[in-house]
């Protein structure tokens, strides 16, 4: 593949490698995607301009306060998806439930279904720092001709056919894998057309960035305190440096040009951490193990969870794969110590 440097005139995504691999429904797919994203992210690039920004006066199955640009997002995303006539159903952060899609004979021939985060960051959407979209893709494991169920969705991060990010940042990008590596393409806006401007992305082994929301320190379990103190030692390379947008797409994509590693724990506030296993740890899992980057909840691998619930939310530590691994060891050593320590206690009880 040509480096992006060189003069290679504006590339239509079509014509690139990436979609050699891709089937022409799950290609049509992407492209679907490509084209909403298009529309959110003029809307996001004038939101200052238009009564798009503040919150839309609802809470979602979250109990979050919907943003207008979090409705907004998801309207366009799944209107484009249904239109396009190309999945069986969406599941979506702004939804409570998915959303069958049966197709103009009311056949239900499409086999992918959508998981989706239309708008991430979205505290971020008011004071004009990047915020992002992710989407995961699955084949559906339900008979093709009848409803979609929510098996279907429930799929571990592992089943994913293709996985990808938009940010909306100082320029536009829509990075995604289907499997074959990890490409980022940037959004010519006086073209409408994607460049790839970073072809087969690689999640730097180490790095000296760590990402996490300092605020919920006294929250932390042992084992995540413990790695922030060892991220702040002055020693080796160390300290390292804190850096953390609280838009988890900008962070991680930061990271992955950068090296580092991000961390949504859970904490004594949050028993699963905040972000959901469906839309968000899986794509960005399969995204980045697929540049050679690591993502796990701090002790099992974020693709091998089996999902038992659509908004279900997981701890999660993503990013280069040596400062992951680190991390993870002080959680084992964390754990292991407080095992120790129950048992001390049973035995001088007796
Ligand atoms: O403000 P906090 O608690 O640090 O949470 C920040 C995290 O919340 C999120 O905004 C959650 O995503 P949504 O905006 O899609 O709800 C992440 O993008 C970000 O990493
Ligand atoms: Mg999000
Ligand atoms: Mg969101």
């Amino acid at each position: 593949m040509s480096k992006p440097n060189q003069t290679l005139g504006e590339f239509i995504i079509e014509n690139q490698s990436d979609f050699a691999y891709s089937s022409g429904e799950l290609s049509r797919l992407i492209n679907s995607i490509r084209l909403a994203a298009k529309v959110v992210n003029h809307e996001v690039n004038k939101a200052g301009l238009v009564d798009i920004v503040g919150a839309y006066g609802e809470t979602n199955i979250q109990g979050e306060d919907q943003q207008k640009l979090d409705v907004y997002a998801n309207n366009k995303f799944i209107q484009t998806l249904t239109n396009r006539e190309i999945v069986c159903g969406i599941a979506s952060e702004e939804n409570d439930d998915f959303i069958r899609i049966e197709g103009h004979k009311g056949d239900h021939q499409n086999k992918y279904v959508v998981l989706i985060d239309p708008l991430d960051g979205s505290s971020n959407i008011d004071v004009n720092v990047s915020v992002g979209t992710i989407f995961s893709i699955y084949r559906r494991v339900t008979p093709i001709g009848t409803p979609v169920e929510l098996e279907d969705f429930l799929q571990p991060g592992n089943n994913q056919v293709a996985a990808g990010y938009i940010i909306y940042g100082t320029s536009t990008m829509l990075v995604y894998t289907t499997g074959h590596g990890t490409n980022g393409f940037t959004l010519n806006p006086a073209l409408g057309s994607w460049y790839l401007s970073h072809p087969d992305m690689k999640f730097p082994e180490s790095g000296t960035i760590y990402s996490i929301n300092e605020g919920n320190y006294v929250h932390f379990p042992q084992g995540v305190k413990d790695y922030i103190k060892y991220c702040q030692e002055e020693k080796d390379d160390r300290p390292y440096t804190s850096r953390y947008i609280g838009s988890m797409v900008s962070d991680i994509h930061r990271n992955m040009i950068k090296g580092g590693i991000f961390m949504y724990p859970k904490s004594s506030k949050a028993n699963n951490g905040k972000l959901r296993l469906l839309y968000e740890c899986n794509p960005m899992a399969f995204i980045v193990e697929q540049a050679g980057g690591k993502a796990s909840d701090g002790f099992q691998r974020i693709l091998n969870i089996k999902p038992t619930e659509l908004h279900q939310r997981i701890p999660f530590f993503c990013g280069s794969k040596k400062m992951v691994e680190k991390a993870e060891e002080f959680m084992r050593v964390s754990e292991e110590t407080k095992k120790d320590q129950a048992q001390e206690l049973s035995f001088s009880n007796k």
